[in-house]
């Protein structure tokens, strides 16, 4: 028998996480408290704008580990590394909630958003439609949909339900295949992986090469193993202008002033 994949064993605890959490609110109870939350501030938008004025777009993460790497940051302060963020230029923000793989937890996203003005996306593996109003109930203003993860009727109905929530999406792809079965939801931020989530190899070509098939009419955020400005000159030579990065602010003394330095 094989050994299942982290991606695999990644989602079954999702699983698991999402039984436990309906035993605490149901899908009614997540709605209520999700349209109790003031506006979203609009990230899909804050991206365009950057891409459409010829500006580079970061969304700059906030995590604590990866099980690629294990912990990147011991001293780990959201708010502050939310303020140098702004501070330095970011368009957006990606904050980890993910508990048992990435140290994350939802409190980490409030003290990131409450510290900034910026959209936040909450960095998670989505798989139902409970998650998707908790995203919002969280105050999130953008979710993640991991085309790997899901199938197309997942896909589907987690779209229909981001839409009625009022949060923006970004589809994350990292072959052709999963750009294929993605592009007739819609959405207009469209990431590709550099990483390969079940090998865990990280090549910036996957983004030169697959950002070739995509319409004109979607925006291109390649994400993963981008450590260094020589790395977003060869995105930006491919006509990439927007980049979500983790590791190489995380490992930094000020996070922001590496993002900076990323895309002086
Ligand atoms: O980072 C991992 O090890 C990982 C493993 C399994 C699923 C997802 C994983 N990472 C999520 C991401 O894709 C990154 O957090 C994000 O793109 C930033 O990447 P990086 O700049 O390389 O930290």
């Amino acid at each position: 028998m094989s050994r299942p994949d982290i991606l695999e064993t990644i989602i079954a605890r999702k699983q698991e996480e999402i039984a436990a959490g309906r035993r605490r609110f149901s899908l009614a109870d997540l709605e209520e408290q999700a349209r109790a939350q003031s506006a979203t501030r609009g990230f899909e938008l804050a991206i365009a704008e950057r891409v459409e004025a010829a500006e580079p777009a970061v969304i700059a993460e906030i995590k604590k580990a990866s099980p690629s790497k294990g912990v990147l940051r011991e001293d780990f302060q959201p708010a502050e590394i939310a303020a140098d963020y702004q501070r330095h230029g970011t368009a957006c923000l990606s904050v980890l909630t993910d508990r048992d793989f990435f140290q994350g937890q939802p409190l980490y996203l409030d003290q990131a958003r409450a510290a900034c003005a910026l959209p936040v996306l909450r960095k998670d593996f989505i798989v139902d439609p409970w998650q998707v109003w908790e995203t919002r109930a969280m105050g999130a203003d953008c979710l993640l949909l991991i085309v790997a993860a899901l199938s197309d009727a997942q896909m589907e109905e987690l779209s229909a339900a981001a839409r009625e929530a009022g949060l923006d999406v970004l589809v994350e792809v990292h072959d052709e295949q999963e750009l294929e079965r993605s592009l007739p939801l819609g959405w207009r931020l469209m990431g590709i992986n550099n990483r390969d989530l079940r090998a865990f190899e990280t090549r910036l070509e996957t983004s030169l090469q697959l950002s070739r098939q995509m319409p004109d009419d979607r925006i291109v955020i390649s994400e993963s193993g981008i450590h260094g400005p020589e790395d977003v000159a060869r995105l930006r030579a491919a006509d990439i202008h927007a980049y979500l990065v983790g590791e190489a602010f995380m490992r930094a003394d000020s996070p922001g002033q590496a993002l900076a330095e990323l895309i002086r």
